[in-house]
């Protein structure tokens, strides 16, 4: 164990990028590093993409994908992981299967399947794949809530569809579910938590009035993926990793002409009030 194994331990994160900075990869690599875990990271697809939306995308050949993967575990002690985009079912299962070959525990699944300004960044054939070979592994997966409804088969209108939605995502494998709320319109943002324990809680922040939102749900499950690595049990990371959010959404960076960027990095000064 090295000197500094204690107080950065090492994770990786599995995505597409963001040539814009705000989401994927990026939001990541910030997130991790300001929760004091370090980032490796394997590149499943470059986006080109701006606060606007996503103009092109490119998911990576299998082999360079697979390299990645096997360099990263060749000379990082993984703690944890987390998954973003990840495009169409022969890119889940290329992650779903490099996943299996490492061992890779403390998994948690973010089911990207559309970027903020609507483009597609997951094939419905991907979705399938996702529920088949990657939640199965995972220990914790957070879709906001038109993703829960695609992956749960079901509306979700109210707390008690959650409740619903986030025990048939359970029965998918995984043993811990957040269902994110900032997709609602209510003056209160409700994140409905199902742990594996069976207890469940909702996580209330008040709606903070604002487009600058892109890659809140990254930061959100790198957060939590860092605290994972770091030991931190999973009911403790989620809150922790919520209040860290709450905390810099409300300070974003005043950045492009769409869903701008956060400021992740932000938190470690410590100078903003919750
Ligand atoms: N306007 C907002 N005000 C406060 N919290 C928000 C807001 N929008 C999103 N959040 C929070 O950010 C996280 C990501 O939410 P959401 O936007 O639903 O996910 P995604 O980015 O994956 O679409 C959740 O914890 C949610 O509560
Ligand atoms: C490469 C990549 N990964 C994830 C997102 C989702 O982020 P958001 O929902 O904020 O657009 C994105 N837009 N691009």
């Amino acid at each position: 164990m090295q000197e500094n194994d204690e107080q950065y331990p090492e994770a990786l994160t599995i995505a597409g990028s963001d040539s814009g900075g705000g989401a994927g990869i990026s939001a990541d690599i910030k997130t991790m590093q300001a929760c004091k875990t370090f980032s490796t990271y394997v590149i499943v697809g470059v986006t080109a993409q701006n606060t606007l939306n996503v103009q092109a995308q490119y998911p990576l050949p299998k082999k360079i994908i697979d390299q990645q993967f096997a360099s990263v575990l060749a000379d990082f002690d993984i703690r944890s992981a987390k998954t973003g985009a990840l495009f169409n079912a022969e890119h889940v299962k290329i992650v779903a299967d490099n996943i299996r070959k490492y061992k890779i525990q403390n998994l948690v699944v973010d089911p990207v399947m559309v970027a903020k300004g609507e483009t597609r960044l997951l094939t419905n054939d991907g979705v399938k794949m996702m529920i088949k070979g990657l939640i199965p592994q995972a220990e914790l997966v957070t879709p906001n809530l038109p993703e829960a409804e695609i992956l749960a088969g079901q509306k979700i209108n109210d707390e008690a569809d959650m409740q619903q939605a986030a025990k048939t995502i359970q029965g998918f494998g995984c043993p811990n579910v957040i269902i994110k709320g900032g997709h609602g319109t209510n003056a209160i943002v409700t994140d409905f938590v199902q742990l594996k324990n069976k207890k469940s809680y909702l996580l209330k922040s008040r709606r903070i009035n604002t487009k600058r939102t892109h890659g809140t749900g990254d930061t959100l499950s790198a957060a939590i993926s860092a605290y994972l690595a770091q030991g931190i049990d999973m009911d403790t990371a989620i809150k922790r990793a919520h209040g860290y959010l709450a905390k810099i959404i409300k300070h974003p960076l005043y950045i492009g002409h769409g869903h701008g960027p956060l400021n992740q990095g932000e938190w470690s000064n410590s100078k903003y009030e919750v």
